[in-house]
């Protein structure tokens, strides 16, 4: 009910709610896809409702409107983030940047990376890491013919963030004993995306114990930690090994050139969070853009002209190609329209208690922005489950990621939105402008276009389920 206070009218009524359960709350309604489950409630109770995970008050927003209110006009009131037990583990603490608690530690850090890794300037720098692994990639696309696609974009991303971050590749890694890094960070993903049943109702921790998934966690946050440090004690070797050999400049210069962190603190805490934030994020856009493509001929056909054209005729597309691909960038924001790699993003919580779309949202809600459903939202978007790139052509290019626009914000917004978008998207357009470059592709022997597997897999970031397999036909090229 309104109550008044100083003449002005306080709102104190919760958004709608689906009913409760006693001790769940809503948790039994999630199912394995939150995101699909939340668009459903969405559609019954309203674009902001409030519901109870365990003991844990939440409040998810479905709507262009709701995300604007809560990322914008009252950006800097959500721009805390909600506790969870594993990424303290996994994440030293929350002594990174995307579970920090808002405040100078977090500035600062996010300060460091940027400045470091992630400017515009500096992702300009990597511009020769991103064309050498895009050429291997190419290379061994080549070579196998058969191609899981799956595979092939989870090690770009990962060798190209490990190159630009740490200085070199350690997919081939044999960390702790042989494990390869690969596996490592995959198992990594998996843990920080559980659902960890002791964050929401306490007195069930007890439960982790049981099955073991606490000493899982142990476990993966020790592996995770040597291997930082055996990160930091190379490149301290390194450097000292360079400064004993080589002038000033020359150091400075390679510096520039090869390491975007440098110092042992650095490497720690950005590290983590590059893998945690950004390769998982990075390569399913290029899988679902792939999928897509695959499952319509005429757009892949019109994507694989441009390339050609704008490319003419040379073997490989280089990156001032791409400020002429057009359609490209189509393809790709039609991509994370429909397929945002974080669904529900990543959770807030506001300071001090607001009203959002004239309810009462208490201090410290978590607070879910569903930006899947936005994407594929009728009231927005014509025809929102057909994959269109068209339709960010002519007027529609207006339209982008960057976090203005809240119809499309799978890279969040505002203070604590995605500081990795030039990154990543770097990267994702110079790899998918060569693959249909130099390749045609189609599905392996047999499969038809409505065979392909759409299943996603649960978790934090939303790949496919069933791994990417396509057949690659390399381009002739005429002298
Ligand atoms: C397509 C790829 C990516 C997607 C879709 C993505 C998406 C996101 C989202 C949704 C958030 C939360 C935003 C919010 O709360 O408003 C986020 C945060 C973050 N991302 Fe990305 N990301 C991607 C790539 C990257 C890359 C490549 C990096 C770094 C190498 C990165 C680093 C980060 C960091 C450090 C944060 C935490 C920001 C903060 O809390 O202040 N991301 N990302």
């Amino acid at each position: 009910t309104p109550t008044t206070t100083n003449n002005k009218k306080r709102i104190t009524k919760l958004p709608p709610s689906p009913p409760k359960l006693p001790v769940l709350g809503n948790l039994h309604q999630l199912g394995l896809y939150a995101h699909r489950s939340l668009q459903t409630l969405a559609r019954r109770h309203g674009p902001l409702m409030h519901l109870r995970f365990g003991t844990v008050p939440v409040v998810v927003a479905s709507s262009a409107a709701a995300a604007r209110e809560i990322m914008k006009t009252h950006d800097h009131n959500f721009s805390g983030r909600v506790e969870s037990a594993v990424a303290a583990k996994l994440l030293y603490d929350y002594e990174d940047i995307s579970t920090a608690p808002y405040g100078e530690g977090w500035r600062q850090r996010r300060g460091v990376c940027v400045v470091h890794l992630l400017s515009n300037r500096r992702v300009q720098s990597f511009r020769r890491v991103r064309e050498e692994e895009t050429a291997i990639l190419m290379k061994r696309m080549r070579d196998q013919r058969v191609v899981d696609l799956s595979e092939s974009f989870a090690t770009l991303t990962n060798d190209v963030v490990c190159r630009a971050a740490l200085g070199r590749k350690y997919s081939e890694l044999g960390s702790n004993g042989g494990r390869k890094f690969n596996e490592l960070l995959l198992e990594f993903m998996e843990l920080l995306g559980s659902f960890n049943v002791g964050d929401f109702i306490p007195w069930l921790r007890w439960i982790n114990i049981f099955t073991g998934f606490s000493v899982r966690v142990d476990t993966i946050a020790k592996e995770f930690d040597d291997f930082l440090e055996e990160v930091v004690d190379e490149h301290t070797r390194k450097l000292e090994n360079r400064a004993s050999r080589e002038t000033e400049e020359d150091r400075e210069e390679e510096e520039e050139e090869r390491f975007g962190i440098i110092t042992k603190f650095e490497i720690v805490f950005c590290g983590q969070d590059m893998f945690a934030a950004g390769t998982d994020t990075s390569y399913t856009v290029l899988e679902w853009a792939m999928t897509e493509l695959l499952r319509h001929p005429k757009t892949m056909e019109r994507l694989r002209d441009e390339a050609r054209r704008v490319g003419k005729g040379e073997a490989e597309i280089n990156e001032d190609d791409l400020d002429e691909m057009l359609y490209l960038k189509a393809v790709m924001k039609e991509t994370l329209r429909m397929y945002p790699p974080i669904p529900l993003l990543v959770p807030r919580k506001p300071s001090r208690s607001v009203e959002i779309e004239g309810y009462h949202v208490p201090a410290g809600t978590m607070t879910m922005v569903n930006a899947w459903a936005i994407g594929r939202d009728p009231g927005i978007w014509e025809q929102p489950e057909e994959f269109m790139p068209e339709r960010f052509l002519n007027d529609g290019c207006k339209v982008d990621f960057r976090g203005q626009d809240f119809e499309l914000i799978p890279f969040g917004a505002g203070r604590r939105g995605c500081p990795g978008i030039s990154f990543a998207m770097a990267t994702n357009e110079l790899v998918l402008a060569n693959m249909v470059n130099g390749f045609d592709w189609s599905l392996p022997e047999g499969m038809r276009v409505d065979e392909l597997d759409m299943g996603e897999c649960p978790g934090l970031t939303i790949h496919k389920k069933v791994k990417l397999v396509a057949v690659c036909t390399p381009r002739q090229l005429h002298a």
